[in-house]
């Protein structure tokens, strides 16, 4: 160990021989550690993991922008979570890697264009206008019609999966008339029982399956009995059954002749086009539509979610930011339009500022593959007293690339970095890249970024600024000043109400009708 570089990086003292520092992160709500720890040691800290292991956390532009715009394929994510991955959705894009990632990522990204994303935007509309009828119809229906607390994270999952289900394949789930479809049900608090609970017990089995050989790691993924497991291929059997209809439907309609805008239509052709070689085979096909149903609407909502959460807790920017959208909705002919609500400057700002604040994706995990000397914006000290701009980073060293608290880097974002301040994006300096350029939206890290960033964030970012406007528009949000909302989750990042915990998901608002005077 003593020839071990990552030793003279600094971080806290472990806790546990046997956890390191990993009991830490389960104390809080997810990211409250993290923060500290980049607070006190910089923005590259490493930390000890079970078995005595070293990992590092990094939030410094220049090493985040070299690991996934430079060297992306050089960074692959960990055998054990791509084990779960192939066990949740088969061999799809962020499962693979390298060769077939490209190979993948090349038939894929027509669908996930501009303006094939402006596209959707009628069909976003008519799903958040059926949202706000339901909304209306539980307040009216309310005795004394003041307020209904909705959670709302469950209802914006149920929208934005029939979004996903007209968007993406143009076909209706219905899971916002009747949540007991069986996709409905099945993604039901799926994000919170697939992740499991996180104890001492899920560390130490976290750590053995480290050590497993991927194929092992498969073979017990596939077999072992257990409530977390049995969820995953539970819910993976109803999605593959959905995905496998839709593909076939696809399939023979455009063999018909009869092509349509939605994201797998476009996929289908744009794989026929492609030679054989390159070509998706018909298990890819399932594995990526069943992944655009998971991937593309639980990210999605918990988005939005956060945003109403940061909103109802701040009356004065709902005021103002409603203000302005009623304002553009009154200079309209008909709707607000995608061009409309682009224009609005506090609106983006709103939105910009609460994605930054609460990254519905806290970290992504990562493996160098081989010894590489990764760049940084900002020089730390080593224990050892010596100031360095490179860290060097041996093959197979595990490393959490933190997008909350890239997001919240003084270097990058200023002293304020903490505080939630839309004004920040309505000046033009404040936002301007520093350090290095990263992301695909405004600097920020939450789509990730390079060449596996996320391919659905046009979509995404049309769907969120849809619903968002009319969500504002119609409602004001606010909630009880009892309830403390905790952040769990290892993937994306969910909220339950503490000492509520065992209800899973829940973000439950006060909801009201936006008064008309
Ligand atoms: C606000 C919503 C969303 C957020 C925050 C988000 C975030 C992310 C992040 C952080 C990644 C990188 C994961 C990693 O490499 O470890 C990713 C990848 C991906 N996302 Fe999204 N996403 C969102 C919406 C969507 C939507 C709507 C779709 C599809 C319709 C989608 C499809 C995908 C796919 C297919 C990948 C894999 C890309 C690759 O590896 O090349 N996402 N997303």
């Amino acid at each position: 160990s003593r020839r071990n570089p990552l030793r003279l990086i600094p971080g806290p003292p472990a806790v546990s021989l046997l956890l390191g520092n990993e009991p830490q992160l389960l104390e809080k709500s997810v990211g409250e550690m993290e923060s500290e720890w980049h607070r006190r040691y910089g923005s590259v800290v490493r930390l000890k993991s079970t078995f005595g292991d070293d990992r590092i956390m990094i939030s410094d532009p220049k090493a985040l922008q070299y690991m996934f715009n430079t060297a992306a394929y050089t960074f692959p994510k960990p055998d054990d979570q791509r084990a779960i991955m192939l066990q949740l959705n088969g061999r799809d894009l962020v499962w693979a890697e390298g060769e077939t990632h490209k190979r993948q990522r090349k038939v894929m990204l027509p669908a996930f264009g501009g303006p094939e994303a402006r596209a959707l935007y009628p069909i976003f509309l008519s799903i958040v206008e059926r949202l706000t009828t339901k909304w209306q119809d539980i307040i009216g229906r309310n005795q004394d019609g003041s307020y209904a607390e909705l959670n709302v994270h469950s209802w914006l999952s149920h929208a934005t999966l029939d979004a996903i289900g007209e968007a993406a394949f143009d076909y209706p789930f219905g899971t916002l008339d009747d949540s007991e479809t069986p996709l409905g049900k099945a993604y039901q608090n799926f994000i919170i029982e697939a992740n499991g609970v996180r104890d001492t017990a899920r560390i130490v089995s976290d750590g053995i399956m480290r050590r497993m050989p991927p194929l092992l790691l498969g073979f017990l993924f596939k077999n072992l009995p257990g409530q977390r497991l049995d969820r995953i291929r539970q819910t993976k059997k109803v999605a593959y059954g959905v995905a496998e209809q839709l593909v076939k439907d696809k399939g023979q309609a455009i063999a018909e002749g009869r092509t349509n805008k939605d994201v797998m239509s476009l996929l289908v052709k744009a794989n026929l086009a492609e030679s054989g070689s390159r070509r998706l085979i018909e298990d890819e096909l399932y594995a990526e539509m069943s992944l655009i149903l998971l991937a593309g609407h639980e990210t999605t909502s918990t988005s939005l979610t956060w945003i109403l959460w940061e909103l109802a807790k701040r009356p004065e920017v709902q005021t103002r930011l409603r203000d302005e959208i009623v304002a553009a909705h009154a200079q309209a002919q008909d709707a607000l339009s995608l061009n409309d609500i682009e224009k609005m400057p506090y609106f983006q700002a709103v939105l910009k500022e609460a994605m930054r604040i609460h990254p519905a994706v806290f970290h992504m995990n990562r493996v160098a593959a081989k010894d590489t000397a990764l760049p940084l914006f900002k020089p730390i000290r080593l224990t050892s007293g010596q100031l360095v701009d490179t860290i060097v980073v041996p093959k197979g060293t595990r490393i959490t690339t933190s997008v909350g608290c890239y997001n919240r880097n003084p270097d990058v974002w200023g002293e304020d970095a903490d505080e939630f301040r839309p004004e920040r994006w309505l000046s033009d300096t404040s936002t301007s890249a520093k350090g290095a350029s990263l992301g695909v939206v405004g600097n920020l890290f939450n789509f990730s970024s390079g060449q596996r960033s996320c391919i659905g964030w046009r979509f995404a970012m049309a769907e969120m600024q849809c619903f968002l406007a009319e969500l504002i528009r119609n409602f004001e949000y606010s909630i009880d000043p009892q309830i403390q909302i905790k952040k769990v989750g290892d993937g994306i990042v969910i909220p339950v109400v503490v000492g509520k915990e065992e209800k899973g998901s829940l973000m439950p608002l006060r909801v009201s009708l936006v008064s008309k005077d």
